[in-house]
């Protein structure tokens, strides 16, 4: 058969986590359609986010770090698709871009790094957790007010090895990217989704494609997670309705069981003192409709002031 090769371009971060995502679509896509290795060139494109590592993300901008210069490269049809972790992604997205789907979606819970075998309740008083995310140090504040939480920024590794070496008594990572590195056995303790809520997005893998490139997205169809994008269209319909800046511990997890989609959301105060909890389920052809509702109740029930305009 003389049918030439489709010749995709992936574009991703150059992270071991983003090339590990890549990787993971770039084998779903060549299994779909039984292509050759070389149908999918694999791009890598370095994000403001990567070069900034000194600061929270909320104060350097917040969600669109680390898919900003990928989204321009999409645009500008230097690539065809663009791989991100589902979680950095904004809600609204730049014009004429949208989210083809996602691969299935891996553990989503959070996991604590400190000495092997421990459990939270085995910090020491007063004991000193990095994180750069709001909504881990609000959660961890409400469940250990006496904790130290400080900034602790920088890749996977940067941040094990400050509690190796003593740096961090602590830190918080998703489970979901310690396993893609092959890391998984460096939680200590696992924390439940029941008092530790996820961000929106964890453990998925969001691919990204130009509105309207019906060649390219057809192509993705086989490849993608239906369950994943129904449990996804009603988190970040959720968190768009609360605030999409990045400045508000937010937490919210939907899972599809047969036709039903469950889903929890939590606004908290950055200091955990103040804990807001939204639980609501409705039918899977109406997952828009249930995150938009659910997200404005919840507006309605948080302090203004909580969230951001
Ligand atoms: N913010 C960076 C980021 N984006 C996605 C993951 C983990 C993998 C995932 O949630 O899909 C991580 C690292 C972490 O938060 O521990």
């Amino acid at each position: 058969m003389t049918q030439s090769l489709p010749k995709l371009r992936l574009g991703t971060r150059g992270s071991p986590l983003a090339l590990w995502q890549a990787e993971a679509v770039r084998e779903a896509l060549l299994k779909a359609h039984g292509w050759e290795p070389g149908a999918v060139e694999i791009v890598i494109i370095r994000t403001t986010g990567d070069a900034i590592t000194d600061r929270a993300l909320a104060d350097a901008g917040g969600k669109g770090l680390f898919t900003k210069e990928l989204e321009e490269a999409l645009l500008d049809r230097r690539i065809d698709l663009a791989v991100h972790s589902a979680k950095d992604m904004a809600t609204r997205l730049p014009g004429g871009l949208h989210i083809v789907g996602y691969l299935p979606r891996a553990d989503v819970r959070d996991c604590l790094i400190m000495r092997e075998g421990w459990k939270l309740e085995d910090l020491a008083e007063g004991a000193k957790v990095g994180t750069a995310s709001l909504r881990r140090e609000a959660q961890l504040r409400r469940l250990r007010p006496d904790l130290k939480v400080s900034l602790l920024r920088g890749n996977v590794q940067t941040r094990l090895s400050k509690v190796a070496s003593g740096e961090f008594d602590a830190t918080l990572l998703a489970l979901a990217g310690l396993t893609r590195l092959g890391l998984a056995d460096k939680a200590s303790a696992i924390l439940s989704t029941d008092d530790f809520l996820p961000a929106v997005g964890q453990g998925a893998v969001a691919i990204e494609s130009r509105f309207g490139d019906l060649a390219v997205d057809s192509l993705l169809v086989k490849a993608v997670c239906p369950a994943t994008g129904l449990a996804l269209r009603v988190e970040r319909a959720f968190l768009n309705e609360l605030d999409g800046s990045c400045r508000t511990p937010i937490g919210g997890l939907a899972q599809v069981d047969g036709g039903e989609i469950h889903f929890r959301g939590a606004v908290l105060s950055p200091d955990g003192e103040q804990y807001y909890e939204i639980v609501r389920h409705g039918p899977v052809n109406r997952a828009l409709e249930l995150g938009i509702a659910t997200g404005r109740e919840m507006r309605a029930m948080v302090p203004p002031g909580l969230i951001g305009g």
